[in-house]
């Protein structure tokens, strides 16, 4: 990771395109953004396609995510966001605080939070405290584990599969995951990326993707390059920008940069990595490990 140095350091970094120095080849900015802290951000469970609002730091977050990319001076043309209530109200709060509110935003269910399946609702550190640290970071971060899937016995499937939100995706609700591993994410995101996100950036619009953890971070493994076995040390704290220069075909010019304060960025870091450390057992802990 390069950090960026408090103060006039960020500035003019929001230029959509930028001549390299000499041959005059173009570079493309693109911010990925984790939402703010939604409600079980705070609570630790995993939320993942349970719609959640943001919790007043979670609005916070997203209001100094939006005064730091105004000061660097970015200018959006464009702005993807998930299906889910904290991805989309991050984005406004985020453009609302850049003066930005008119741009134009779309939205797909393909940037959606990595759909966890059957840990939905648990905490976290419960579960470490049941399964052991190590199955949860697995689960967590490694590639392509997949957690068990949920099904009609789970407190959330039918509010997940009956919200008329999923009428609207490009398959059949029957289609939709049941459990996704990172590399599952990776799989239903990437046809929207090369489909819908790369001809706007080609066209060189400064974009904005306010998506979530996981679907950032296998959006991020792909434009990196990062190895299956080095995503397990990636990860993202929420309402912080990442800033992502790609050359014209879209190879990153140079690693990924978090905006903003650094040392709060890298505590931020560690409070999500904690998440997975392991509590006294709590109750109504059922999953099967596998
Ligand atoms: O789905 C969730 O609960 C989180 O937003 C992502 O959780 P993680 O940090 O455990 O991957």
């Amino acid at each position: 990771m390069v950090g960026l140095e408090r103060g006039g350091g960020e500035k003019g970094l929001g230029r959509a395109l930028a001549a390299s120095s000499g041959g005059g080849d173009m570079t493309f900015k693109l911010v990925l953004l984790r939402h703010g802290e939604g409600a079980w951000n705070k609570e630790n469970r995993f939320c993942s396609w349970v719609d959640q609002r943001l919790t007043p730091n979670g609005i916070k977050e997203a209001q100094t995510c939006g005064k730091v990319l105004k000061e660097a001076g970015f200018e959006f043309d464009l702005v993807f966001t998930s299906i889910l209530s904290r991805s989309i109200e991050t984005s406004w709060l985020v453009l609302q605080e850049m003066e930005q509110e008119w741009v134009q935003t779309e939205s797909s269910w393909r940037l959606n939070e990595r759909h966890y399946g059957a840990l939905i609702g648990l905490n976290r550190a419960e579960l470490a405290s049941i399964h052991g640290e190590e199955k949860v970071k697995l689960w967590r971060r490694s590639y392509d584990i997949t957690p068990p899937p949920i099904d009609e016995s789970h407190s959330h499937f039918h509010e997940i599969y009956n919200d008329r939100r999923y009428n609207y995706c490009d398959v059949a609700k029957e289609k939709l995951p049941k459990a996704e591993s990172l590399k599952e994410v990776l799989d239903r995101l990437l046809p929207y990326w090369y489909d819908v996100i790369v001809p706007e950036i080609k066209k060189g619009k400064c974009i904005l993707i306010s998506a979530h953890g996981n679907s950032a971070r296998a959006l991020l493994k792909h434009l990196e390059g990062i190895p299956d076995d080095e995503i397990v040390n990636v990860t993202l704290p929420t309402g912080v920008p990442v800033l992502l220069e790609l050359d014209e075909n879209l190879h990153p010019v140079r690693p990924h940069r978090f905006l903003g304060n650094q040392e709060a960025i890298q505590a931020a870091i560690k409070k999500v990595e904690d998440q997975g450390k392991a509590a006294a057992p709590g109750k109504n802990i059922s999953v099967s490990a596998n």
